[in-house]
């Protein structure tokens, strides 16, 4: 079957753009929490950091992982996902037995990735894996690599990785330039594979999933359950629009967002969002999420901070500002927050949470109070004060991101509906089932669109949900206040 078939069967098509290039079309509605599409990917690596509590095969966690006895390196949860990546890890296998007997370091992530791809290339080529459709290297070679436009600087690195390819795979099975270009299509292609809560696990390339362009207002978003990606509609989606994702952090100013976007995926966006730079609407918007706050007390305005921007000026009330005073004092939070995040990686939770604190004290001062900077130093004193069990603590702080999040993401964005589940959990667990059922549900009307009501997270939060409506209930009819029904705080 053509791509196309499979695409139209999905009720989807593709159109070129003479800006974007290829584009993905819905040729059907769709409604908020549908699945888009779904994938698995054609090549994927776990992060180190997962490799020993991941499967290998199915991303998923396990506490009863098995080492592969040939090679030790990679683990699987059961014997069934261990007999399914055979066929493939079998070459793999051979690779890194070699390299251990040479007392070699095992390939980072980004390299096996490649080494995956190659190998999953040379077994479909020759039969021993079969192609459909959406799985097939005619569809990874179709995405674009931005070859010409990559640094000198990054292409001698490529050529280098290139050459470890070679020498791991059989030399007369690749090309030179080739690799350097699977690297390049991998830079601009490739997809952070993520758990429910966002945090990294690993890379993956989908390349159905990869021809869906970017917006900074995206219609739609990518989750992943174990390794499978899975884009769902974040609104209704008409016949006839363009189907898009996020690929960038968006919680930062149409300066930063096209900085990242210029960098990695080499194009300037012209999204709604970046469009709105245009008005004085936009203006101020990145003002108050990236800018310094304006100084008259009763201004709720700020003001641009970079350099190359007509900065010094409250976009609001035009009033001036010591610019300069602002940069000492944001220099100052700055070599506070690297302690303080130096000191959260070696497990120093105590001394972490006082550089923190001091950090948005400064912070407090200079920027606005749905800035992007306090709402990251905040949301990091939030799980500290978890870590450290002061639940009021963290309870405040999840308060205080709350606002800033809603600016900065869109309120359909899975990352407001996470921070909701865990200020729900917070207010549970202090007492306050009657705000915490107010939360909670708020988060299940956004997490059961993102990541779709029968998914993990989501049945949590119901049960979660339900118990809080219970106790909230009971609380209503007992006459002796609160009463605490033994909710799991350790999984906050
Ligand atoms: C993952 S691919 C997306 C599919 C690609 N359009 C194609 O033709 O296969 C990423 C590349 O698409 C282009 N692209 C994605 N979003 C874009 C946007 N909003 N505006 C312009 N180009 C975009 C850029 O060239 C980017 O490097």
């Amino acid at each position: 079957m053509s791509l196309e078939k499979f695409l139209l069967e999905q009720g989807l098509r593709i159109s070129i753009d003479g800006t974007k290039g290829r584009c993905l079309v819905a040729d059907r509605i769709f409604t908020p929490g549908e699945v888009i599409i779904s994938q698995e990917p054609y090549s994927s690596v776990l992060d180190s950091s997962s490799g020993n509590r991941r499967c290998d095969n199915c991303f998923n966690l396990s506490s009863n992982l098995k080492r592969c006895s040939a090679c030790k390196s990679v683990r699987y949860c059961c014997s069934s996902c261990q007999a399914y990546a055979w066929k493939r890890h079998k070459s793999e296998c051979q690779m890194l037995i070699k390299l251990n007997e040479e007392k070699q370091r095992t390939p980072p992530p980004s390299l096996r990735l490649v080494v995956r791809l190659v190998i999953k290339r040379i077994l479909q080529q020759s039969g021993v894996l079969s192609t459909t459709a959406d799985d097939n290297f005619e569809i990874v070679e179709a995405l674009p690599t931005h070859f010409s436009e990559t640094q000198e600087e990054r292409l001698v690195l490529y050529a280098q990785m290139a050459n470890l390819v070679e020498t791991i795979v059989a030399p007369s099975e690749v090309d030179l330039k080739d690799i350097c270009q699977l690297f390049c299509r991998l830079a601009c292609n490739a997809h952070t594979i993520c758990d429910e809560e966002f945090r990294p696990v690993g890379t993956g390339l989908y390349p159905v999933i990869s021809i869906i362009n970017h917006s900074c207002a995206p219609n739609a978003v990518l989750l992943f359950d174990g390794k499978r990606g899975a884009v769902r509609a974040l609104q209704r989606i008409e016949k006839g629009t363009e189907v898009t994702i996020s690929y960038v952090e968006l919680a930062g100013s149409t300066k930063s967002r096209q900085q990242a976007l210029k960098e990695q995926y080499y194009f300037v966006c012209q999204c709604q969002r970046c469009m709105k730079m245009e008005t004085g609407e936009g203006i101020l918007e990145d003002a108050i999420l990236e800018g310094y706050k304006c100084s008259v007390q009763q201004c709720n305005g700020a003001v641009l901070s970079g350099t190359d921007q007509p900065g010094s000026h409250c976009v609001t009330c035009g009033s001036g500002c010591d610019i300069k005073k602002f940069k000492l004092s944001e220099s100052a939070a700055n070599k506070l927050l690297d302690e303080a995040n130096t000191a959260t990686k070696s497990k120093d939770d105590a001394p972490a949470r006082k550089l923190f604190e001091e950090a948005e004290e400064i912070q407090k001062e200079i920027f606005h109070v749905h800035s992007v900077h306090l709402m990251r130093t905040r949301d990091a004193l939030m799980k500290i004060c978890m870590s450290l069990k002061d639940w009021q603590s963290a309870l405040r702080y999840c308060l205080l991101t709350l606002p800033a999040y809603e600016r900065a993401y869109s309120l359909k964005s899975p990352l407001v509906g996470l921070q909701y589940f865990s200020l729900g959990k917070l207010q549970w667990f202090l007492g306050n089932s009657l705000e915490a059922m107010r939360a909670l549900t708020r988060a299940k009307g956004i997490l059961s669109v993102t990541h779709g009501s029968s998914s993990s997270l989501v049945r949590e939060l119901s049960g979660t949900l339900q118990e809080a409506t219970l106790e909230s209930a009971y609380k209503d009819q007992s006459p002796y206040g609160l009463v605490s029904m033994g909710m799991d705080i350790s999984s906050l």
